[in-house]
């Protein structure tokens, strides 16, 4: 039990019962970001039976995710990770312990360092081909592309060559669009909020039947990788891959296995579930603000030209030597951070900040959205201005906590190399060699810029427009 001789962070005066759920709305986002303007860059709120604590603010934020990093690296897994028992076997929601640090770290060694994504570029190469082939048809035929769901499909399949070099989401097939709507699903299920969190007793009782939906998306899932874990047992006498499967297979088939066959799925469920969607909206989100900054879409394009030459397909060595481009996407991420309030951490005790207590138990929310639209923080939030950039170091890597959309410290995303490299890759696929035309009769000021909140933040209403072939 915690003391109550702390004073608790200022906030909205809570109901009985519900306490503050009320002030959630449909956007909780946008409606923290607003309670955050009235009450500070702390605030408390009690929503159902849970002590919530929102961070809005860059100082209070590397207090939270650096200084007490160790308290609040926790989770309170929602009631829609239990199925299939995933809320146990998953980095995404293990507490920061030994075996969520062993997950952690076969990530790294084998699939997100430098050597190793530098050795797989192979394989994603000709997937960034794939995309440029869609879009050139889409262009030749006179349609419409839908940005986010072409760049949902190129994300799965640059995850799919990276982690087990098979394709699944060919841009038509049968098999592309039944994997892509269950990764949907699954992020539905877990972004959708759900009663049964704010109110323990529920938990079993599953009000709205979003656990029994989940656990059918869980093994339509598992019965695709089992497929692929059976072929590849299969072929592994004869053909070596050496991708992350092979090495995941051999910390199997080892005399005392790391990992279990349920540890492998219940990964690749997690790879997928939390890299697919982000990646896809952030794409769109980059692509949506260009179209309405056409003077910004040409200086991105003309800096590719320079440097990779017209035709030309970019390399992910190229991206270190395209300035602009990189401060789009940091522009992006800081006005559309696909994970607006990161994936709640917890605190394990009773903890003081900026003089009010944190207590034990209390999910933290970091409001990532909220301190990338503050003018506290930056000039002219709401334009954006990939040029602000231009002549500041700041980078998206943990280390600037006014620009932390995949978090910071040790639960900082470690998909965010690959995921670093997809964005800049697809963006400049789509941008290089093609000009892009809004609707017939719909104007640059009235793209929709509303956002849908689910655990991750895509565009409402899809971004359609038509390529030009250059
Ligand atoms: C633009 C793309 C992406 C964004 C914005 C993003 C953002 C995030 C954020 C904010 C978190 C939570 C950090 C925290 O708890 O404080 C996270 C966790 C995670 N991400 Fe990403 N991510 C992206 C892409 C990816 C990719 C491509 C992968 C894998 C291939 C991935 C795998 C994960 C995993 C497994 C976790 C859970 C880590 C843990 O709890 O220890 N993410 N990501």
């Amino acid at each position: 039990k915690h003391q109550k001789s702390g004073k608790l962070p200022p906030g909205p005066y809570p109901f009985p019962i519900i306490g503050n759920m009320l002030e959630l709305g449909k956007k909780p986002h946008q409606s923290l970001a607003k309670l955050s303007k009235t009450y500070g860059p702390l605030i408390y709120l009690k929503i159902g039976c849970l002590d919530v604590v929102v961070v809005s603010s860059p100082e209070i934020a590397k207090d939270v995710l650096q200084k007490y990093d160790q308290v609040f690296s926790s989770r309170s897994p929602p009631s829609a990770a239990m199925a299939k028992e995933h809320d146990k076997l998953s980095m995404v929601w293990l507490p920061a312990e030994n075996q969520w640090r062993k997950l952690r770290r076969i990530c790294k060694e084998q699939m997100f360092s430098t050597p190793r994504l530098d050795a797989s570029w192979d394989l994603r190469r000709e997937k960034l081909l794939i995309l440029s082939d869609y879009v050139n048809q889409c262009s030749v035929n006179g349609r419409t592309v839908k940005i986010g769901e072409a760049a949902l499909i190129t994300s799965l399949n640059l995850m799919s060559a990276t982690l087990f070099s098979v394709e699944f989401a060919d841009f038509n097939s049968d098999s592309s669009q039944e994997f892509k709507e269950v990764v949907w699903g699954v992020m539905e299920c877990i972004g959708t909020p759900n009663i049964a969190d704010y109110f323990p007793v529920l938990k079993y009782y599953d009000p709205q039947g979003i656990l029994r939906r989940n656990k059918v998306y869980f093994d339509k899932l598992f019965a695709i990788f089992d497929g692929i874990i059976d072929e590849r047992l299969k072929s592994r006498g004869t053909s070596v891959k050496n991708d992350l499967l092979d090495a995941l297979l051999d910390l199997n088939q080892k005399l005392e296995p790391e990992l279990s066959r349920d540890d492998i799925k219940h990964l690749l469920l997690d790879l997928f579930g939390a890299g697919a969607d982000t990646t896809s909206s952030t794409v769109e989100w980059a692509m949506t603000e260009l179209l309405r900054n056409p003077e910004k879409i040409i200086k991105a394009r003309n800096e590719l030209r320079d440097v990779i030459g017209m035709k030309k397909q970019i390399q992910e060595s190229d991206i270190s030597k395209l300035p602009y481009l990189q401060a789009v996407v940091k522009e992006t991420f800081r006005l559309h951070p696909a994970a607006p309030l990161l994936v709640p951490h917890k605190a394990d005790v009773d903890v003081e900040i900026n003089g009010y207590l944190v207590p034990k138990n209390a999910q933290i929310l970091v409001n990532v959205w909220a301190s990338g639209r503050d003018s506290n923080n930056w000039l002219s939030p709401d334009l954006f201005m990939p040029e602000r950039f231009l002549d500041r170091e700041t980078d998206f890597q943990g280390q600037d906590f006014e620009l932390i959309p995949f978090g910071a410290g040790r639960r900082i995303c470690p998909g965010l190399p690959l995921a670093r490299r997809m964005v800049h890759l697809m963006l400049a696929t789509l941008i290089c060699n093609f000009e892009w035309k809004l609707e017939e009769g719909l104007k640059l000021e009235e793209i929709d810029m509303t956002e849908r909140y689910g655990i991750t933040l895509p565009k409402a209403i899809p971004l359609e427009a038509f390529p030009i072939k250059l």
